[in-house]
């Protein structure tokens, strides 16, 4: 089999008494996505926490490409490898859309982030910031300013910030919250595309995304994974149909 470019190692993480992840061991292939699904508090913003060098593990491991990234800062795995975008938007509002790409450019870079203005002129960010910008297909929006950008738009712009780093892996955490039915589809179709670019750990509460978007679904209960499988494997397991399906289908 592959081996993974994006793996956990029995991630544990406790709040008091509460086991908010119990050994969570989860792979992301070469090339595939694979959500993770779960009632609400079942885990997964913590995992997505652990995995991005948010919150400290209380046991296991985390790699990238097979380098252990555990002791590594959220930067320092950004830098890594591991692209990663949020549930609440990190864009600057009222900066333009090449702004936005040239920012993430710079933290690409590891400079100082108060150096990110003149970076607008430096060549070389300038050109990888275009470059991911074409790659989600913003660059005749590059001049316009974020606010004016469409909420499904801001989402293919936070994946050219991500993009500028050169990832190797994709962490996504609910990208479908805000959007409507339209904006979901484009979404989704973008996502799959960019699974060849890299592989997608994608969180995400919108089952239709979910089931047409995953080769593979890990199901999170609890703060422990019930059963990882394909969709159809997921859709028709009883386990998880007791667990977490079963009211919705
Ligand atoms: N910083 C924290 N301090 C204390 N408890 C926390 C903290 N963060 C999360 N929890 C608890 O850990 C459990 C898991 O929460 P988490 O947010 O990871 O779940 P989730 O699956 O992402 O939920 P949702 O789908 O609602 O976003 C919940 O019971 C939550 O209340």
């Amino acid at each position: 089999m592959t081996d993974p470019i994006l793996a956990t190692h029995g991630l544990a993480k406790s709040f008091g008494a509460l086991t908010a992840t119990d050994d969570v061991s989860v792979e992301l292939r070469p090339g595939e996505i694979h959500a993770i699904i779960g009632p609400n508090g079942a885990g997964k913003s913590t995992l997505i926490a652990q995995i991005s060098g948010a919150l400290r593990p209380d046991a296991g491991r985390v790699t990238l490409a097979g380098r252990d990234v555990t002791a590594l800062a959220t930067p320092a795995r950004a830098r890594a490898g591991l692209g990663r975008t949020f549930q609440i938007s990190a864009l600057a509002m009222e900066d333009t859309v090449l702004e936005n790409a040239v920012l993430g450019a710079v933290g690409a870079s590891g400079r100082p982030w108060r150096f990110w203005r003149p970076a607008l002129r430096d060549a070389d960010l300038r050109a990888r910031a275009e470059d991911a910008l074409a790659r989600v297909g913003l660059a005749e929006h590059a001049a316009a300013r974020c606010a004016d950008l469409s909420h499904g738009q801001r989402r293919q712009l936070e994946v050219a910030v991500a993009l500028t780093l050169r990832p190797r892996a994709f962490v996504m955490d609910e990208p479908m919250a805000g959007l409507g039915a339209e904006g979901s589809r484009q979404l989704t179709a973008f996502l799959d595309e960019l699974r060849h670019e890299a592989p997608i750990l994608l969180v995400e509460h919108d089952m239709d995304a979910v089931f047409a978007l995953a080769d593979r679904i890990s199901v999170l209960v609890y703060g422990k994974i019930i059963a990882t499988g394909t969709a159809d494997e997921i859709r028709t397991s009883r386990e998880v149909r007791e667990a977490y399906l079963g009211d919705e289908s």
